[in-house]
């Protein structure tokens, strides 16, 4: 792809943990690549008072001592504006003019906000108001974080309102689970190989499993977290986003709106789960303090910004269909969860079994049945499980794996997610990011869940001692088919992911 030219990258919120933990260390390391734009500047925008050079300064903290760091700061400028204001508009505009002229260059400009929510729509009117959102010669766009809405109405009213003032091509809705390598990846298993999309269906997949675990907690994000939960912070967007590259049909091309058209049509195929049916399908839990590797964990109640009487969820299962050609009957099982024993996200096709034994039934895969497993994180790859013999006398049948690595065909790091997205926009590719219509759809989906949860006292969540699997009520959900993988009952000592 062309390589993008002349860019001023301007971020709202610059002083803030994102951008020194995730976007200034991803900037970097594309630096280092040769990806940048030849020339390209980070104007950091945002209310606390620094010079240039303090930004540089607080920016190297997160960057590592390689070569060229210090080239890649004098990249770095800063303009304290309070993003809320709009006469504060002015000042940003003529400054990005001052940077043109030192630069001699006329540029393209990248707004991205990476503010508390509530600044989402007033940043994009104001810089329209400014005459910052469109240009006739160079192109405007806008990078939106997560959340996007925190209902379906605030999702739809928060579309609306970008709308307004930029094109649904300007805008470029992250979710960063869509610049994960592995995730990419899917399309291609599925769409370069001969071998799994004849398989692919209602008539070979018994279930589709889908775990994203962290064995971290809240981590200071407490007062955030409390008005989320896991079903807004990890199911509605990442974990959806994950179905609709397991459950898409093949997209015409491998375009941003072709690859977008399919990921909706599943998303518009979600089988509705009613305000009635919910504690049937969905189970929630929070954790509770408990004693891990010797030591006492807190509780969620007890974390700094929670509420002590919180019925936020740590923990959501859900049981859900696609009603369409390919997925009828095909239950679909996501769970994720904070203070779980490790983090792994992982997707499982469970494959269905033979239509006849031959061997007889304790002689069958030990495991189950077939399984394919994606591993997104860590240790990215794809696990095959299938039948062999046991050598020797008989026909015992034993579990075995064909097991592939992503590292094993990488002899450079794998790219972070944050890396790929912002590329992307650099070089104008949405196609790993969502659409809006999507985003619409995927809250459509949840919504009654939030109803539910938010209006019936009746409804359980279950306690879970930080450092399980969370509620035991999550395999009610999947039995009698079995149970969830549990990729990793016995943790090694540093917690790391351990293959059975
Ligand atoms: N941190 C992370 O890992 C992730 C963050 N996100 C999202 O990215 C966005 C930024 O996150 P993060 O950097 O952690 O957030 P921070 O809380 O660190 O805030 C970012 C910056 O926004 C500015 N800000 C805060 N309140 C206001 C206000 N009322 N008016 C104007 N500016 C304000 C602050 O800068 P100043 O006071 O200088 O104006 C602050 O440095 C959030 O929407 C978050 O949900 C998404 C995924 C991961
Ligand atoms: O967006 C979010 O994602 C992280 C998990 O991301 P990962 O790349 O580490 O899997 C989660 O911890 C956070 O709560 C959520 O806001």
């Amino acid at each position: 792809m062309k390589k993008a030219e002349n860019q001023i990258l301007i971020i709202f919120g610059a002083s803030g943990d994102l951008t020194k933990r995730k976007l200034l260390p991803a900037l970097f390391q594309l630096y280092k690549d040769k990806l940048l734009p030849d020339k390209f500047v980070v104007l950091g925008a945002s209310r606390t008072d620094l010079s240039d050079d303090e930004f540089r300064a607080k920016a190297d903290e997160f960057l590592s001592k390689e070569e060229g760091v210090e080239d890649f700061k004098k990249m770095l400028f800063y303009q304290p504006i309070s993003p809320s204001e709009e006469k504060d508009y002015g000042k940003l505009k003529e400054r990005l003019t001052e940077l043109e002229k030192q630069y001699k260059m006329e540029a393209n400009y990248i707004f991205y906000l990476s503010t508390p929510p509530s600044l989402y729509d007033v940043i994009p009117k104001h810089l329209a108001s400014a005459g910052l959102s469109k240009s006739e010669k160079f192109f405007r766009r806008l990078i939106v974080e997560k959340p996007f809405g925190s209902d379906l109405k605030s999702a739809k009213e928060l579309n609306i309102s970008l709308l307004n003032y930029f094109q649904e091509e300007q805008i470029y809705r992250i979710d960063h689970y869509l610049g994960k390598e592995t995730v990419q990846n899917m399309l291609v298993t599925r769409f370069s190989n001969g071998i799994f999309e004849p398989l692919w269906n209602q008539n070979y997949i018994e279930r589709v499993e889908i775990t994203s675990a962290e064995n971290l907690g809240v981590e200071g994000r407490g007062g955030y977290y409390d008005h989320s939960g896991a079903l807004r912070d990890m199911l509605q967007n990442h974990l959806l986003q994950l179905v609709g590259f397991v459950a898409m049909e093949p997209p015409v091309v491998v375009e941003a709106d072709a690859i977008r058209n399919e990921i909706l049509k599943v998303f518009q195929s979600l089988r509705p789960i009613s305000e009635s049916q919910v504690s049937k399908y969905v189970i929630r839990g929070q954790y509770t303090d408990s004693v891990i590797k010797g030591e006492k964990v807190l509780g969620y109640r007890d974390e700094p910004g929670v509420d002590h009487l919180s019925r936020t969820e740590t923990f959501v299962a859900i049981k859900f269909f696609i009603d369409n050609w390919r997925w009828a009957g095909v239950p679909f099982f996501i769970r994720t969860g904070k203070k779980l024993p490790t983090r792994v996200t992982e997707i499982v096709i469970h494959f269905k079994s033979v239509p006849h034994h031959l061997f007889n039934p304790s002689q069958s895969l030990s495991g189950g049945n077939n399984q394919l497993i994606i591993r997104i994180q860590p240790d990215e790859g794809i696990l095959l499980k299938f039948g062999m013999k046991t050598p020797g006398a008989g026909f015992d049948v034993q579990t075995v794996n064909m097991d592939f690595h992503y590292s094993d065909l990488a002899d450079k790091h794998l790219s972070s997610a944050y890396e790929r997205l912002l590329l992307d926009c650099m070089q104008g590719d949405a196609t790993l990011y969502a659409r809006g219509d999507a985003v619409e759809e995927a809250w459509k989906f949840v919504q009654p869940i939030i109803n539910a949860w938010g209006t019936n006292p009746e409804i359980p969540i279950y306690g879970y001692p930080a450092g399980t699997w969370g509620p035991e009520d999550s395999d009610k959900l999947i039995s009698p088919r079995g149970t969830w993988r549990y990729p990793c009952k016995n943790l090694t000592d540093d917690g790391l992911y351990c293959e059975l």
